[in-house]
C-alpha cells in the first residue's frame, strides 16, 4: 500500500469518527430543541391566558403586570434558549454535509496541534477538544494565507506565532474523501478549478473552501471604516462581501445583529441570487435594499427615476444635458449643497393648517427661523423653531382650556372614557374640578394631535421647494443661463406629475438632512454597497451621512460602468475614499478572475484600458466566437441552440431593455425574457439586458447585435466588458454584417472568426 492510500485511509477513519459524532450531537440537539418548543409553547399559552383574565378587572392589574413580566421572561428565555439550539441544529447540519475542507498541523508553544478547517466549530462533548475550527477563528486565518513554517496571526490579545508544518486540503462528498492533497502556498489550484469548472447555478454559493488571501484580507478587516475595493469582473467581490458579512457576525457576536448590517445591492434579481450564502454558512442574512427603493422609501409619494429608466431614457434621446449631469453629480455642486445656507437666507417652508384654515403662515415660520441667532447651526435654527412652533400649539391649547365648546365635547364622553382618562392621569380619586381641568386638557390634546404632527413630521417645510430655489440661485460655470433655467422648468413640471430625476431625489434628500439634521439612520453597523461605479459622489455623500455609525465597505470595477456615457477615471475609487474623508481608510485592488475561462478573460480584458492588470485564472475553455451575419436574429437563435446542447444556462445579453424586448418577440425558441420584476434565474435560454446582468454569471452568454452602431462609445466599451465577463465557459457575440469598432482592434489569435 502506497504512502497516499496509508494517508488517505487514516484521514477517511478520522473523517468517519467526526461523522459519527456529528451524528450524534444532531439527534440529541433535535431532542432537546423539541423539549424546548413543547416549553414555549406551553409558556405561550399560559401566557394568553394570564394575561387576558385579569385585564377584565382593574384592581388585578398590577398583579398581572408582575405575572406578565415573569412569563415574558419565561417566553424570552425560552424563545434564546431555542434560537441556540437551532443556531446549533443548522450547523451541524452543514457540518453533516461537509464536515471540513482544511487541516493544518502546527507548532504552537513547543506543542504539535493538528486542525481541522470547517463551515463551524465543533467540539467533543465527552473530550471538550474541538474537532472542526470555525473558518472564523483567528487561528484558522493561516490556512488562509500562511505558507508553511513561521506565521502570524492575530488573537484578541495581540499577534502569535506559530511554525505551520502542513496545509492539507479535502474535497468531500457523501461522506467520504474524494480527493485530498498538501499544498504550500495557495490555497488549491485544484480544488478550486473544480469549483470554478462547474455549471453556473440559480444561487451563489460560498467559497469558504477556497477563500484566496487577498480576499481573506478585505474579509477580515475590523479596523477600517472605509473599505473600498476596486475588483476586475468575476474576481469575487460578491462573494467577498458575503464571507465578511458572515466573518463579522463571528467576530462580533455578542454587539452585532445581521439587522444591523445593510446590502446596497443592483436590482432584486440580484439580491435572491446571493441570498442562500450567508444561511449555507449558518448565518441569518443581513438586509438587502437597491439605491431606487431606498430613495423612494424616503421621499414618499414621488417617482423616482431608476438608474436602468435613465439609462433607457438616455439610448432613446440623446442626452442633450450632459453637462447638467455631470454638474449635479459634482463635489463642486455637494460643496454647494453642504453651504447652501450661504445661498439661501432661509429654507422654504409651507402654511400648516388645521380644520382647513391657516394656523402658522410660512411667513409666520420664516420669521421665526430668521429670528434666531446667525450663527447657530442650520439644523439647531430648525428644530428651534418647531419648539417654539409648540409652544405655540401649548399656549393656544391653555387659552382654550375653559372654552364652552370644550367643556361640551368633554360631556359627551363615555363613562369608561372618563374612567381609562383619570385612571392613565391617576386622578380617579381627585377632586372633580381637578378631574375636569385635566379632562379638557386630554380633549384639546387630542384635538390638535394632528398639528403636532404635522409640525413634528415637518410638513412645515417645503423640501422640493427649497431645493427649486437653491438651483435658481446657481450659476454653473459651464451651463449658459438658458439651458440652466429650462432644467428649473422641466424640474417644476415633474414635480407637478409627483416624479423626479434621480440626482435630484438624492439631493432634495441631502439637502432635507442638512436642514431638518433629520433622517439619520443610527442603528446600522455596517453598510456594503457593490457596484459602488454605479453611485455617484452626491449619493455616496448622502448616504454616508445617512448612516452615521456604520463602518463602510464599498465593492466595484470602474470598468463595467455601464450608466456613465463618457467612462470613470482610473483614480475614481481613490477619490471616492477622499470624498468620505473617513480616518481610517483603506482601498485594496483584486486582478485575479475566477469566474471565466482563460480564453474568455484574456479576450475581454483587451476591451478596457486597466485590462494588462487582470490575471486571468488557468481554466481551459474555447476561444470566444464572432459571429458576422446578414440574419441577426436567426443567427442568434441557431446559436444559442448550439450552445445549448453543452452548457445549462445560455443569456442573451442586449444593451438595451427595448432590445431585449424586441428579441423576445421574434423569438421562436423555448426562452425567458427577464425584466425588472424578475425575481429567479431559469435554467435554458434567457434573454436580458446588461444592467440586470450586473453581478451574475452564466454558463454560456451571447452578446447581442455587437455592431459599429451599437457599440461606439467608451461607455458601450464598459457595456461590452461586462457583457463579456458574464461568461463562465462560452462566449459568442454576434453582429449584422460588421463588428463594434470596438471589438475591430483585439487581437485576433484570441477569438475565432465565423461568417454566416
Ligand atoms: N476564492 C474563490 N473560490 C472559489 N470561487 C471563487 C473564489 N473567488 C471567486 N470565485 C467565484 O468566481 C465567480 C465570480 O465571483 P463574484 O461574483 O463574487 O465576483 P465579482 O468580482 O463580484 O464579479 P463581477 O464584478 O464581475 O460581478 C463566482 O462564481 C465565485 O464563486
Amino acid at each position: 500500500m502506497n504512502f497516499l492510500n496509508n494517508t488517505q485511509q487514516q484521514e477517511q477513519a478520522h473523517l468517519n469518527h467526526v461523522e459519527q459524532n456529528i451524528a450524534q450531537q444532531l439527534q440529541q440537539t433535535e431532542q432537546k430543541l423539541e423539549q424546548v418548543q413543547q416549553e414555549r409553547h406551553r409558556v405561550e399559552i399560559n401566557y394568553g391566558a394570564n394575561t387576558r383574565a385579569n385585564y377584565i378587572e382593574t384592581d388585578d392589574i398590577m398583579e398581572t403586570y408582575a405575572t406578565t413580566q415573569q412569563q415574558k421572561q419565561l417566553l424570552n428565555s425560552s424563545t434564546s434558549d431555542e434560537e441556540l439550539l437551532q443556531r446549533k441544529q443548522k450547523n451541524l447540519l452543514n457540518l453533516q454535509t461537509t464536515p471540513y475542507f482544511g487541516r493544518i498541523d502546527i507548532v504552537e508553544d513547543q506543542e504539535a496541534d493538528t486542525l481541522y478547517i470547517g463551515t463551524a466549530s465543533l467540539d467533543d462533548p465527552q473530550t471538550g477538544n474541538f474537532l472542526v475550527y470555525d473558518w472564523r477563528a483567528p487561528i484558522a486565518a493561516i490556512y488562509y494565507n500562511g505558507t508553511l513554517g513561521q506565521v502570524k496571526y492575530q488573537t484578541p490579545a495581540g499577534p502569535k506565532q506559530v511554525a505551520l508544518q502542513r496545509k492539507r486540503q479535502f474535497s468531500i462528498k457523501a461522506g467520504q474523501i474524494t480527493n485530498m492533497f498538501d499544498t504550500n502556498e495557495t490555497i488549491g489550484d485544484e480544488i478550486l478549478q473544480n469549483a470554478l469548472g462547474q455549471a453556473s447555478s440559480a444561487q451563489m454559493k460560498n467559497i469558504v473552501a477556497t477563500i484566496q488571501r487577498k480576499q481573506n484580507q478585505i474579509i477580515r478587516d475590523t479596523k477600517s471604516q472605509v473599505l473600498i475595493v476596486q475588483g476586475a469582473a468575476g474576481s469575487g467581490k460578491t462573494s467577498t462581501i458575503m464571507q465578511r458579512i458572515a466573518y463579522l457576525l463571528y467576530h462580533s457576536r455578542q454587539n452585532l445583529d445581521s439587522d444591523q448590517i445593510i446590502l446596497f445591492s443592483p436590482n432584486k434579481l440580484f439580491s435572491n441570487y446571493i441570498a442562500e450564502v450567508l444561511p449555507s454558512l449558518g448565518e441569518k442574512n443581513m438586509r438587502q435594499v437597491t439605491l431606487s427603493e431606498f430613495l423612494t422609501k424616503r421621499l414618499q409619494g414621488f417617482h423616482i427615476e431608476t438608474l436602468f429608466e435613465r439609462f433607457e431614457h438616455e439610448q432613446q434621446n440623446h442626452c442633450s444635458h450632459q453637462k447638467i449631469r455631470q454638474f449635479k453629480t459634482s463635489k463642486t455642486f455637494i460643496e454647494l449643497l453642504r453651504n447652501y445656507q450661504q445661498l439661501l437666507t432661509t429654507p422654504t417652508f409651507r402654511n400648516l393648517y388645521f380644520e382647513g384654515e391657516i394656523i402658522f403662515s410660512a411667513e409666520q415660520i420664516q420669521q421665526i427661523y430668521q429670528s434666531w441667532p446667525k450663527n447657530l447651526l442650520p439644523a439647531d435654527k430648525y428644530l428651534q423653531t418647531k419648539n417654539q412652533l409648540i409652544q405655540q400649539v401649548k399656549q393656544l391649547i391653555s387659552s382654550q382650556q375653559n372654552a364652552d365648546w370644550v367643556v361640551e365635547a368633554v360631556n359627551q364622553f363615555s363613562d369608561a372614557q372618563y374612567q381609562q382618562i383619570l385612571q392613565e392621569k391617576k386622578l380617579l380619586d381627585a377632586e372633580v374640578n381637578q378631574q375636569q381641568q385635566a379632562l379638557n386638557h386630554y380633549y384639546l390634546q387630542q384635538h390638535y394631535l394632528p398639528l403636532y404632527d404635522a409640525i413634528y413630521n415637518d410638513y412645515l417645510f417645503d423640501e422640493t421647494q427649497t431645493y427649486a430655489q437653491f438651483l435658481r440661485k446657481l450659476k454653473p460655470a459651464d451651463i449658459s443661463q438658458i439651458v440652466w433655467q429650462e432644467m428649473i422648468q422641466q424640474f417644476e413640471e415633474q414635480l407637478e406629475r409627483h416624479s423626479l430625476q434621480l440626482d435630484d431625489a438624492t439631493a432634495i434628500l441631502y439637502l432635507r438632512y442638512l436642514v431638518t439634521g433629520r433622517g439619520q439612520n443610527h442603528q446600522i453597523q455596517h453598510l456594503f454597497i457593490d457596484e459602488i461605479q454605479d453611485y455617484s459622489d452626491l449619493q455616496l455623500a448622502y448616504i454616508h451621512e445617512a448612516f452615521p455609525q456604520a463602518q463602510l465597505t464599498l465593492v466595484g470595477d470602474i470598468e463595467q460602468n455601464v450608466y456613465q456615457a463618457d467612462g470613470l477615471p482610473t483614480e475614481h475609487f481613490q477619490e471616492i475614499a477622499t470624498l468620505l474623508g473617513a480616518a481610517k481608510t483603506a482601498v485594496i485592488t483584486l486582478n485575479q478572475s475566477y469566474r471565466s475561462t482563460a480564453a474568455i478573460t484574456n479576450f475581454a480584458k483587451q476591451l478596457i484600458a486597466s485590462g494588462d492588470q487582470i490575471q486571468p485564472f488557468n481554466r481551459q475553455g474555447q476561444k470566444p466566437q464572432i459571429i458576422l451575419t446578414p440574419h441577426l436574429q436567426e443567427t442568434v437563435e441557431q446559436q444559442a441552440k448550439i450552445n445549448l446542447a453543452h452548457q445549462i444556462t445560455v443569456a442573451i445579453i442586449t444593451k438595451t431593455q427595448a432590445q431585449a424586448q424586441k428579441l423576445d418577440d421574434q423569438f421562436t425558441l423555448t426562452h425567458h425574457l427577464l425584466t425588472e420584476k424578475a425575481l429567479q434565474i431559469p435554467q435554458g435560454i434567457i434573454i436580458l439586458p446588461v444592467y440586470l446582468a450586473k453581478g451574475l454569471e452564466f454558463d454560456s452568454v451571447i452578446a447581442y447585435d455587437v455592431s459599429p452602431d451599437n457599440y461606439q462609445t467608451l461607455g458601450d466599451q464598459g457595456i461590452l466588458y461586462t457583457i463579456a465577463t458574464r461568461a463562465m465557459h462560452q462566449l459568442t457575440l454576434i453582429a449584422p454584417l460588421q463588428p463594434s469598432t470596438l471589438l475591430q482592434k483585439l487581437d485576433p489569435t484570441t477569438f475565432t472568426l465565423a461568417q454566416s
